[in-house]
């Protein structure tokens, strides 16, 4: 391995996953190597900051994340702007980012990835200053994720109970103005989504063509909630119709609506937006794949 000094950085409160179990099988994996190994648990708090300033101090070559999405896009965040490869122990609820990269589901595997030499350099969307990884949207999956984080069934099975009464109570469709270079459009739509990656946490693949790594993202104007063309995207069809979800391309885009409408970034509840003003940075994440 042509590393020195590795991070660990762990969410201890993400998913349901055992941390000590992967703590002491990355601190072993690494004794064996003769490479240093350092722990950074987060707070919650000034995580960033304190990230940075370990990664600093000790020389951090490459850097490993325990944690669900919410975990990466912190440790993304501040690893942008240096040579720094990351590799991922997927470890929260949904893990929307692991599923997309297809990295294996067992820890001694993920972790001989998170130590391997294949890498993709993946775009970085940045939406309201927020970066993004996998997927955005507003709509109604956001008003699921806002009920979901406030009940108390975790897992996909959580997401799927509160499901009825979201639906039962949303105001959906809603009306958006997008608007792209100087080109604007309207649009009515249960959910728009904003997609540097073909799936959801759920494995719904709802951008088949999309590419992480094209400076590239799509818009997703998902017309209607059917069902048929729902389950077609959790079985991986890729020939979905354009009544059910129109695709459009780009790199840059705004988003209006007169109403506020929730909005999520990769599986995290944001609030209730007007605007969106989606960019890709000039930077790219390199992380390390199977
Ligand atoms: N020690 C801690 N105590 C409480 N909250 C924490 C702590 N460390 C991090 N957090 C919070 O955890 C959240 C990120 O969780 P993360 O997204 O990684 O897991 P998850 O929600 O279980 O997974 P997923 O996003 O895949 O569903 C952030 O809101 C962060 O502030």
């Amino acid at each position: 391995m042509n590393f020195k000094e590795v991070l660990l950085v762990v969410n201890p409160v993400s998913g349901q996953t055992n941390k000590t179990k992967i703590i002491s099988t990355v601190q072993k994996r690494l004794e064996d190597e003769n490479i240093n190994f350092h722990l950074f648990t987060t707070s919650g708090k000034n995580d960033k900051e304190k990230i940075l300033s370990k990664i600093k101090t000790k020389n951090i070559d490459r850097v490993i994340v325990a944690g669900g999405d919410g975990t990466i896009n912190l440790v993304a965040e501040v690893i942008k702007k240096l040579e720094l490869t990351l590799g991922i122990i997927a470890a929260g609820s949904a893990n929307g980012l692991a599923e997309n990269l297809n990295l294996p589901e067992i820890l001694t595997e993920q972790l001989e990835v998170a130590l391997g030499v294949n890498y993709i350099d993946l775009d970085i969307l940045c939406l309201n200053g927020i970066i993004c990884l996998h997927i955005s949207d507003l709509g109604i999956n956001a008003e699921l994720i806002k009920n979901y984080e406030n009940s108390s069934i975790r897992g996909k099975l959580g997401y799927l109970i509160q499901s009825i009464p979201t639906l039962m109570q949303s105001e959906y469709p809603f009306n958006f103005q997008i608007e792209i270079q100087e080109t604007r459009m309207e649009a009515k739509a249960v959910l728009l989504g904003f997609a540097n990656a073909n799936k959801y946490g759920t494995g719904a693949n709802v951008n088949p063509q999309g590419k992480p790594n094209d400076g590239v993202f799509e818009i997703l104007v998902f017309k209607k909630l059917d069902l048929i063309d729902i389950l077609k995207t959790l079985r991986n069809e890729t020939d979905l119709d354009s009544d059910f979800v129109e695709i459009i391309p780009t790199s840059e885009a705004k988003i209006t609506c007169i109403k506020p409408v929730s909005f999520q970034i990769d599986g995290e509840y944001i609030g209730k937006e007007t605007h969106i003003e989606i960019k890709m940075l000039p930077e790219k994440l390199r992380v390390a794949i199977p």
